[in-house]
């Protein structure tokens, strides 16, 4: 899997574009910012981003036994067909964006069939963390092909953006213990509260993160082992596609906690993914603002979301667009014949 270098001069040629538009350099912040980054990953200054794909990778999680959630663990299939059939928030706000919703079963518990879902199955939900590994080597390796294999697909159909979306009850669990393992955090600083819990359950909780890296004590230097170990099906899958994503030179948009954890671990399998990931926004889930700035990430919003399924990245398509657009169509100085110094 090769991936493009981040293409310097592109993103310098938009830069300079960026200064000859009518305004003051530098007032448009970051959507500069992101104009810059799109001209470096795609080569193009006004790239055609317009088709556009959020990938909602579902898995079930052992750990959830461990009473790590506020919800039941069939909700992660119940909200599958909601996916499915258009009525989750992710499927609003893509219509809102112009985007396309693909979700996929990487590994949910139970049984699902609708014509219009993609099922990469790797296993039915991955074992308990807090007693032994979430997944086998192999698992993981079909994880994480089921992710760049259809960012391929779907980059052949025409997509050129992609945002990284899941639903996993209990997902913020693995999450977490992947996040104190590579980034060095805390479980205290890493466990959040997920769908609602309670004081009482986030207590059980960190314990239950803290146990689940004893138990498979895994190699913070090897994040196969750690994706293997700590696991989420969900987030292997995601982890592909990141790396798909940077491999066919298109944006890779994070949502939330979840996808930015598959990012870290995307990010430590290959260096190179780096420049193509957009971090969308900054979730309400405690550790995600310390996680972005150790990844070197500033999210584009603040809306204090923490619903994951890709929202907050579908939401910000419109921002990627505008940037984009103000690059193509706004005046330069000298078309408009207004004076600077
Ligand atoms: O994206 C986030 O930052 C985020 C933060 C908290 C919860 N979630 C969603 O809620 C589920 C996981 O929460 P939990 O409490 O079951 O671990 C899973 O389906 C995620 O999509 C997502
Ligand atoms: C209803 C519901 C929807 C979700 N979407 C992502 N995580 C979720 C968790 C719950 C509980």
């Amino acid at each position: 899997m090769r991936i493009r270098p981040f293409n310097e001069q592109a993103a310098e040629q938009a830069d300079r574009h960026s200064d000859h538009l009518t305004k003051p350099p530098g007032s448009l912040g970051k959507l500069e910012r992101i104009a810059r980054q799109a001209a470096g990953i795609t080569g193009e200054l006004w790239p055609d981003l317009s088709r556009k794909a959020v990938i909602v990778m579902a898995a079930d999680h052992g750990v959830c036994e461990e009473g790590v959630s506020a919800f039941p663990q069939e909700v992660t299939g119940q909200m599958v067909f909601n996916f499915l059939s258009g009525g989750a928030a992710v499927n609003v706000l893509s219509r809102h964006s112009g985007a396309d919703v693909f979700c996929v079963d990487i590994g949910v518990k139970s049984d699902l069939e609708h014509p219009a879902l993609i099922t990469r199955k790797v296993r039915y939900g991955t074992g308990n963390i807090a007693k032994g590994p979430a997944m086998e080597r192999d698992e993981l390796m079909q994880a994480l092909a089921a992710g760049i294999n259809l960012v391929d697909e779907l980059y052949a159909q025409g997509y050129r953006l992609f945002a990284t979306g899941e639903m996993g009850i209990g997902n913020t669990t693995p999450s977490a213990a992947i996040v104190s393992v590579l980034a060095g955090l805390a479980p205290e600083q890493s466990v959040g509260r997920g769908t609602g819990i309670n004081e009482q359950s986030w207590r059980t909780k960190v314990g239950v993160v803290k146990r689940a890296i004893e138990v498979n004590a895994p190699d913070a230097g090897d994040p196969y082992d750690v994706l293997s170990k700590l696991g989420g099906l969900e987030i292997a899958g995601l982890a592909g596609v990141i790396i798909g994503a940077a491999a066919n030179g298109c944006p890779a948009v994070i949502d939330g906690y979840i996808s930015s954890a598959a990012a870290l671990a995307a990010m430590r399998m290959t260096e190179r993914v780096y420049p193509y990931m957009i971090a969308s926004h900054l979730s309400q889930e405690q550790g995600h603002a310390k996680l972005l700035e150790l990844m070197g990430l500033t999210p584009v919003i603040h809306m204090d979301m923490r619903l994951g399924e890709g929202t907050g990245a579908v939401l910000c398509f419109p921002i990627i667009d505008a940037a984009i657009k103000l690059m193509r169509e706004m005046a330069t100085f000298d078309g408009a014949g207004i004076s600077r110094e």
